[in-house]
């Protein structure tokens, strides 16, 4: 378990972290969300000890980081790719790391061969590529058996087989009841991962909850429909209090869960129905309305006309 209470980071002027207070809970992936520059490094470095707060706390498994002994037993963590020797070989890479972390030798072959490298083990690690290198580093996080994992970005310079093996491990991995913590800019994927979702924005805890009801609460479901008697169909839908709106193309929208209703009512009255469609949003959707709710949020709050800063967060989100 991580456990963030009102955790702060200033660099100067800038609030990188905002007072932060999350849990990252065991048997579950959760999915560290926000655009370019809203903190998550950030946020990874201070649980691993490696930026020291302004203000807060955050601890593993109740414990600093630095109380721990042999860390790499308790968390194992995949920050920045190529972040290691490259005149040592794979193994030798790992041997070292496992040597000074009280990890049995043993275990080096075991990752290597946990993440598809075993025939590359005695190659120079400064002629790998970049999926080599992220499949390295998720290597050396698996090294120490911990309970806690933290992955920022594990997934690129991954092909789509890596990128599918990256989310069964994950998935695998919480499911043995250990603690998933993972960032990514690629929202398809996170939705397939991540059962959990932290999203923060500029600093600030924007929602904590589930995959569903994050995206439940921070997009617009709707049924599409389609019939040749349009007219009387939204006279029908009006009489029994339904909401529908034209979306053009002869389409209709009809706001919330309604399908069964919609299609009740079409039949009692003898009318043609050439689609009925609940469609459900998907997380980038969700992930964007949220960010149009924060810029209004921000409006509102300031005393003066602001400029429109759904540009800057769509643009931050973009970059990545
Ligand atoms: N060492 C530093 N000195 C000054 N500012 C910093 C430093 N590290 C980070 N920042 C600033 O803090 C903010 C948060 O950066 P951080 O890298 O944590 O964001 P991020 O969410 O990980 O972004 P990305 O998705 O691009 O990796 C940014 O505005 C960044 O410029």
């Amino acid at each position: 378990m991580i456990e963030l209470e009102g955790l702060t980071k200033r660099y100067g002027e800038k609030v990188a972290v905002n007072n932060l207070s999350f849990t990252v809970r065991p048997g579950i992936v959760t999915g560290f969300l926000g655009p370019n520059g809203a903190g998550k490094s950030t946020t990874m470095r201070m649980i691993l000890g490696l930026d020291h707060p302004t203000a807060g706390d955050v601890r593993i498994d109740g414990k600093h980081y630095q109380q721990l002994k042999d860390p790499l037993t308790y968390i194992g963590a995949l920050l920045e790719a190529k972040a290691w020797h490259g005149g040592r070989t794979a193994y030798n890479h790992l041997l070292c790391l496992a040597q000074s972390n009280g990890i049995p030798r043993g275990r080096v072959r075991e990752v290597l061969e946990t993440v598809g490298l075993t025939a590359v083990a005695k190659k120079k690690t400064k002629g790998f590529s970049m999926g080599m290198g992220q499949r390295l580093g998720i290597a050396a996080a698996l090294l120490g058996d911990p309970r806690i994992l933290m992955f920022d970005e594990p997934v690129n310079g991954l092909d789509p087989e890596g990128i599918h093996w990256i989310r069964t491990l994950m998935k695998s991995l919480a499911g043995q009841g250990r603690t998933v913590f993972v960032s990514s800019h690629l929202m398809s994927e996170m939705a397939l991962t991540a059962e959990h979702l932290v999203v923060i924005g500029q600093g600030r805890l924007l929602a904590d909850t589930s995959m569903a009801d994050f995206i439940a609460r921070n997009s617009r479901s709707y049924v599409r429909v389609r019939s040749p008697q349009r007219e009387r169909l939204l006279d029908v839908l009006h009489e029994a209090g339904i909401v529908a709106v034209e979306s053009g193309d002869g389409v209709l929208e009809v706001d919330g869960g309604k399908a069964e209703l919609v299609g009740e009512l079409a039949a009692r009255h003898g009318l043609t129905l050439h689609e009925l469609s609940p469609q459900q949003a998907s997380l980038e959707e969700a992930f964007m309305q949220l960010t149009a709710e924060s810029v209004e949020y921000h409006a509102h709050s300031e005393t003066s006309p602001q400029p429109p800063q759904q540009q800057q967060w769509g643009d931050g989100w973009k970059r990545g």
